[in-house]
């Protein structure tokens, strides 16, 4: 993989400014990881705070509104979140497909508002357990991504895709190397055909989903498995620096 591993926590809600204490601390251990690169997606209220902590960490938010500033109480806009410190966004999480009924169409919105604001993208697609177990979870997958993956070659290179089977986060249980290994693949073949190879290859694939120290190893040394999309063992400094150095460790190999 031409890029270095991307770790990603996500912090979902959860964090108060007692959180910065482990931001700073994965910071300042970060840089002695410097094959991976780290990234956090606090919570709106944190990411300035986190933002002025950050010397060697990139911040994210995990949503932002489909649209301009404007009239829209207790909304957040892109550019809002770009002026906060936040240099991308996680769009099309499944828990904000579920919690809020995201469709598609204000998937998009969003994403053409966060390129607008100058954001650098993490799309998230996955199936559920009931699509798997019917056999149909790579074309629901693709399905997902034909729907919402942004059609102009140079959004490319601002693209992320995280791949989290919706029944693998928070449940203790992850998909299986050979799974995993088959739907990067797919994924890979889908942003081939829509970028080309050349603008494909910038693209890096995550995986999510009850990623922690103990199983970062094997899921990052994977074909196709450009870092993790972390959840609940991010919310620690000693247990996300652990996927940190796992992931950088996969690199020397
Ligand atoms: O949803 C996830 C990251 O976006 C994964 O969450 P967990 O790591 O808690 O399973």
């Amino acid at each position: 993989m031409a890029e270095r591993p991307y770790i990603v926590g996500n912090w979902k809600m959860n964090g108060t400014r007692a959180m910065l204490s482990e931001a700073r601390a994965i910071d300042r251990a970060a840089q002695r990881y410097m094959k991976a690169e780290v990234a956090v997606a606090p919570p709106y209220t944190l990411i300035h705070a986190v933002h002025r902590e950050a010397e060697q960490i990139g911040v994210g938010a995990q949503d932002c509104f489909p649209g301009d500033d404007g009239a829209h109480t207790g909304d957040i806009s892109a550019t809002m979140i770009a002026d906060a410190g936040a240099k991308f966004v996680i769009l099309g999480h499944s828990e904000r497909r579920a919690d809020h009924r995201e469709t598609a169409d204000q998937i998009n919105a969003k994403i053409q508002s966060a390129l607008d604001a100058g954001l650098r993208i993490i799309l998230c697609c996955g199936e559920t357990l009931p699509t798997r177990e019917k056999g149909e979870a790579e074309k629901f997958v693709l399905d997902q991504l034909r729907a919402s993956l942004p059609q102009i070659e140079d959004a490319a290179e601002r693209l992320t895709v995280a791949y989290e089977p919706v029944w693998a986060i928070g449940t203790g249980k992850t998909a299986t190397p050979a799974d995993i290994e088959a739907m990067h693949r797919a994924i890979r073949r889908l942003l081939d055909e829509t970028y080309g190879e050349e603008h494909s290859a910038q693209v890096r694939i995550l995986y999510g989903g009850s990623v922690k120290p103990e199983n970062a190893r094997e899921i990052l040394s994977l074909p196709e498995v450009g870092g993790a999309l972390v959840g609940g063992a991010s919310l620690s400094a000693e247990s996300f620096l652990g996927i940190v150095v796992a992931a950088s460790e996969t690199e020397e190999a």
